[in-house]
């Protein structure tokens, strides 16, 4: 395919593609395209096989900036991995939906309750969360040795638990709750299930006829059970809780009143089940993104001594007589945002961004070795995020772990598209003024009760796992936490 296109290719096997050895575990999929974006240096895109379906990897910064913004008409959709069909809880929330399903309507109708104001309003809900963690640890009254991609993953359960579904979790202190095993099953990519998303990809008729099914039926159950009996509890009682469901019910209500007003039905119903798909995006992208952001941005703390000690010096000056942190006060943390963005750089939780093109599309020649290359609509493009923020000619020194970057005298020197890590365009992360809000919430907590610091079981430097997509070790991240009261 790409050499008819007149394409420079990565070198690809029988059936498995050039992807063979991510496949095989042998390299990481993060490796394997930061290996294809130097290689192929004075290339603008480059062609590579997933089986056998051809992808465009972009690696020139305006191309990117067309096909995420300028272009989003034509480069508006992602790869359906599994069907609608296949479990319509999965395949019908934002994260899934394709321009024909209603992506359009259905991100119009969710963005209101992602903004500012609705987070200042979600804020006292993870607050909570946030301080049953604390607590866990503090009444202790030791050193604790953690593994912070567990725990990080049961407080992202927590969050979600609380804010999206109306249910108060607290997975420290109840290790085994229905609401954590449902979340860790739904979420679960390993082992036989990666052959199973694999296999949809290679063809998914013959998955269909063969009826083999990615999740388990009794997930799905749970979750479409616990919202149904949330919504009609709040609706029987005129319960108002300050989450999202309260929110998707307002959104509800207005959409009924313009299909009465208008007559006419919209193309996207916020129904109870297409609720529970839209909760669901909590998990599908909320859940895996959230816990490795914060277990990698700890772990970089843990291994920092002078950052931690700085970060900490910003918080005891910020924080003055405050019971508990609110929301204006984690806004005036500068050098904790620096911090944060600096390790989203470092370690992209979603190192590569996909597009589908919807039209056929050309992209016109620019360098001498080019000729036009028209695209098919369907066409499959990937950006690599990962690869470019680790970039040397736009990250000097990338493997350095340095918030300063992003302070207030360098951060105009990024240049534009060269760092997201929650994408671009009109298609770009939803959720992230939720997620960030959460991750500088624990961090302030964690930093004024602890100090974080690497025990016998951290490894330094990491060692990334080749079989995760965003790299956390197989064994997991592990430090220690230090009660602070202890080094006064
Ligand atoms: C640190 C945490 C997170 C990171 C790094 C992250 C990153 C991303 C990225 C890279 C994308 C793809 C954007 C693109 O293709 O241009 C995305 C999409 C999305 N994210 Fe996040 N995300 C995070 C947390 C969350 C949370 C907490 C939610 C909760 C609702 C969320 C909801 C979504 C949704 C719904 C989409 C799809 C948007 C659409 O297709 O219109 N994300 N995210």
């Amino acid at each position: 395919h790409w050499d008819e296109q007149g394409v420079a290719c990565e070198k690809s096997v029988f059936i498995l593609g050039s992807l063979a050895s991510s496949i095989l575990r042998i390299t990481s999929m993060q490796d394997f395209l930061a290996n294809i974006y130097k290689k192929f240096a004075d290339h603008r895109y480059v062609g590579f096989y997933q089986f056998n379906e051809p992808i465009l990897l972009i690696r020139d910064i305006e191309l990117i900036k067309q096909i995420t913004v300028k272009d989003f008409d034509v480069f508006s959709d992602y790869k359906t991995y599994l069907p609608a069909d296949v479990d319509p809880l999965w395949g019908k929330n934002l994260f899934q939906m394709t321009i024909k399903d209603g992506w359009h309507s259905m991100r119009a109708t969710l963005s209101p309750a992602f903004t500012s104001s609705k987070m200042k309003i979600m804020y006292v809900l993870m607050q909570e969360c946030t301080e049953q963690f604390i607590q866990h640890f503090k009444t202790q009254n030791k050193s604790v040795s953690i593994n912070v991609k567990d725990v990080f993953t049961r407080f992202a359960n927590d969050i979600i638990g609380t804010s999206a579904f109306g249910i108060n979790c607290n997975s420290m202190k109840n290790p085994d709750n229905e609401f954590y095993l449902m979340g860790k099953e739904a979420t679960d990519f390993s082992g036989f299930k990666v052959l199973k998303f694999f296999g949809y990809s290679f063809s998914p008729t013959l998955m269909k006829i063969f009826g083999i099914k990615v999740f388990n039926k009794k997930v799905s159950s749970f979750f479409r059970k616990t919202i149904k009996e949330t919504l009609d509890y709040r609706k029987n009682n005129n319960i108002i809780r300050p989450d999202m469901i309260h929110l998707m019910i307002e959104a509800q209500k207005l959409q009924e009143n313009i299909e009465v007003n208008k007559t006419k039905k919209l193309s996207t119903e916020l129904s109870d089940e297409s609720m529970t798909a839209q909760a669901l995006i909590f998990f599908n992208a909320g859940f895996e993104s959230v816990s490795s952001a914060l277990s990698f941005v700890v772990y970089e703390l843990g291994v920092h001594p002078d950052i931690q000690k700085k970060l900490y010096q910003e918080i005891r000056e910020t924080i003055i007589n405050e019971e508990k942190v609110t929301y204006e006060t984690l806004s005036m943390m500068k050098y904790l945002e620096c911090v944060i963005s600096e390790s989203l750089r470092l370690h992209s939780p979603l190192p590569v961004l996909e597009r589908k093109s919807i039209k056929p599309y050309t992209i016109y020649p620019v360098m001498s070795h080019e000729i036009p290359l028209h695209l098919k609509e369907g066409s499959l493009i990937c950006i690599p995020v990962g690869a470019l923020q680790h970039d040397e000619n736009y990250f000097p020194n990338p493997k350095k772990f340095d918030p300063e970057r992003f302070n207030n005298d360098n951060k105009h020197k990024i240049v534009p598209f060269t760092y997201m890590p929650f994408g671009a365009g009109p298609r770009n992360c939803i959720g992230s003024r939720f997620a960030l809000l959460e991750i500088k919430l624990m961090l302030v907590e964690l930093l004024q009760n602890f100090e974080i610091v690497p025990n016998e079981k951290t490894q330094i430097p990491l060692k990334l796992s080749k079989s995760n997509f965003n790299g956390i070790p197989d064994d997991g991240i592990w430090l220690a936490l230090q009660p602070r009261i202890l080094n006064n």
